[in-house]
């Protein structure tokens, strides 16, 4: 089927495929995983760092997402609190699925899995990334896909939920396009896609879960994570 895209379409994808590739986790941090002490506490601060990391290549990401910074500025914060966790769960399953330098995967896998989360969350975590690797997207999805998670209208707090739909509802378009582009033979693909937006709301409720259980043990986090997650 003939796929065509708008002038504008075209000029959205490049913006936020340029902005999703130059705001990476800095090669030294994502380095940091290849360290060999492996105990709980070491792998809790080196998530920490990701995290920390992570959060701060998201907010560069989104202040490049065009009509981003014309929102309300309290609504900004509203989405950016809103989305980190869901972003960063695309994010670390795009790295895991990703084939990064042989042992980085399984690495970053093994301190997931020993970072002193209880087993109950580590079932549907490793499920969704199973299934997020099944999806074998292509850059522009992932990108997209991330950026409709940041652009989700009914978060907690957000006043003017219309001027967040328009702008969510632009990157859909495109995203559709971008599915039948590249999956022709897979008509439900897109659906697919926003599938994963609900399981990412479950994780989410699962992370408060996890933030506490890890706070109840007297992990600390960074500054910029307590902001980012109200915690302390
Ligand atoms: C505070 C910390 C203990 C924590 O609490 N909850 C979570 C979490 C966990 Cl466990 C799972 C999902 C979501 C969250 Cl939020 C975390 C760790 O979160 C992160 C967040 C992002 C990334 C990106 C990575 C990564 C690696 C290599 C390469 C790349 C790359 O993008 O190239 C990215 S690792 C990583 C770890």
């Amino acid at each position: 089927k003939k796929v065509s895209f708008t002038k504008e379409q075209q000029a959205l994808m490049k913006v936020i495929i340029d902005a999703y590739n130059k705001h990476q986790i800095p090669q030294d941090v994502a380095k940091k995983l290849l360290q060999d002490k492996y105990s709980t506490e070491e792998n809790f601060l080196l998530l920490t760092e990701m995290a920390t990391s992570q959060v701060q290549v998201l907010v560069e990401f989104t202040k490049n997402i065009p009509g981003f910074l014309s929102l309300d500025r309290e609504d900004q914060i509203a989405l950016l609190k809103g989305s980190a966790v869901e972003a960063m769960f695309l994010r670390s399953a795009q790295a895991l699925n990703k084939k990064m330098p042989i042992g980085h995967t399984e690495v970053l896998e093994e301190r997931i899995r020993k970072s002193g989360i209880s087993e109950e969350f580590i079932k549907p975590m490793f499920n969704f990334y199973k299934s997020i690797g099944e999806l074998h997207m292509v850059l522009e999805e992932q990108a997209l896909l991330t950026t409709i998670t940041i652009l989700t209208p009914d978060r907690p707090y957000v006043k003017d939920q219309p001027a967040v739909e328009r702008l969510q509802e632009t990157a859909l378009d495109l995203l559709r396009k971008m599915c039948v582009l590249h999956h022709p033979q897979e008509p439900q693909y897109f659906a697919r896609l926003l599938g994963r937006l609900t399981e990412l709301r479950t994780l989410s409720h699962y992370h408060a879960e996890m933030l506490a259980s890890w706070r109840v043990n007297d992990h600390k986090f960074t500054p910029l994570l307590c902001e980012i997650w109200d915690v302390q």
